[in-house]
């Protein structure tokens, strides 16, 4: 048996071009294109690949890509200035500062200083908060984009067994907030966590974010399972997820590569985000799906 691959990259261009359109009629009534400012603080190659990309994919949808290069030494007031003046900025729909962040920053103070309105990240503790208590806000890109595929795939995710590993602010526990609004059963495992095959032999969804190449193996997972890998690891013979790629497509229902897989999600819901600013922002209803 085979699993299905969860093409995420071509998923990915088709809300693209669904944003490109609401973008051209947002234009058409606010004068103006959707502005996203990303921040880069030093000289981090992979870092620098995934700014380029997101701007490049910025632009393809019509919105304004603003970026800003800080050396990586720079001052931690300086880049609370900087994070000041775009939360003043009318031009400027959506903010990101990219992490890591160096050392001497403190990421915190940083991310908590962005305007929780413009957070198209939804790492604000605001937006934490409002989605852990289901008001609308900005919700983080890579568990959005996670859902997404996951719906894709198994339509209604209501009563089904999900378990995230790994418990970060920025996807594991998004990710389970996420889950739990979709109504399914959702355990958080993460590196305390006993017997780790056991609570994954449940799970109809294992959603993989620990950051340590091919941990997840095939064994361990329910046969027909649905298995989303969010990991990127760079090792010598290349980029690798979380879950061992060729055990979980023998075992799997339906998996994420990487790369294609849930990386270039997270973009697109990032431009989603950034279109969704800038229509609340200037009272602008978007019609058609995203
Ligand atoms: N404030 C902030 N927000 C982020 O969203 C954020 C961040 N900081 N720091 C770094 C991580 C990483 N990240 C990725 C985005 C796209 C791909 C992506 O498109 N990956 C492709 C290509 C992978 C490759 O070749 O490197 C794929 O998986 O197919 C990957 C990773 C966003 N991040």
């Amino acid at each position: 048996m085979t699993a299905a691959l969860i093409d995420g990259k071509a998923f990915a261009a088709g809300v693209r071009a669904r944003i490109a359109e609401r973008v051209a009629a947002f234009v058409g009534q606010a004068g103006r294109a959707p502005g996203l400012a990303v921040v880069l603080v030093g000289e981090d190659p992979a870092s620098a690949v995934y700014v380029r990309n997101k701007g490049r994919a910025t632009r393809e949808a019509g919105m304004v890509s603003v970026e800003h290069r800080l050396p990586a030494d720079v001052p931690q007031d300086a880049l609370l200035d900087l994070v000041d003046a775009l939360n003043a900025d009318p031009a400027i729909d959506g903010i990101l500062v990219q992490l890591p962040l160096p050392g001497h920053i403190d990421e915190r103070t940083v991310l908590t200083r962005i305007d929780p309105d413009k957070d198209v990240d939804g790492f604000h503790p605001v937006n934490a908060g409002r989605l852990a208590t289901g008001l609308p806000g900005f919700v983080p890109c890579t568990p959005f984009g996670c859902v997404m595929l996951l719906k894709d795939v198994l339509g209604d995710l209501s009563g089904l067994d999900a378990v995230v590993i790994g418990r970060s602010n920025i996807v594991g526990k998004p990710m389970a907030q996420l889950l739990i609004a979709e109504s399914c059963t959702v355990t958080v495992a993460h590196s305390r966590t006993r017997d780790l095959s056991s609570v994954i032999k449940r799970a109809d969804i294992v959603v993989a974010a620990v950051g340590r190449p091919e941990m997840i193996k095939g064994e361990w997972l329910k046969p027909g399972a649905t298995v989303i890998d969010v990991g990127i690891n760079r090792t010598e013979t290349g980029l690798v997820g979380d879950v061992d790629f060729a055990g979980a497509m023998s075992v799997a229902g339906a998996v994420t590569p990487v790369p294609g897989g849930v990386g270039p999600m997270t973009i697109a819901c990032l431009l989603r985000n950034a279109l969704l600013s800038a229509e609340r922002r200037e009272g602008v209803v978007g019609k058609g799906d995203l």
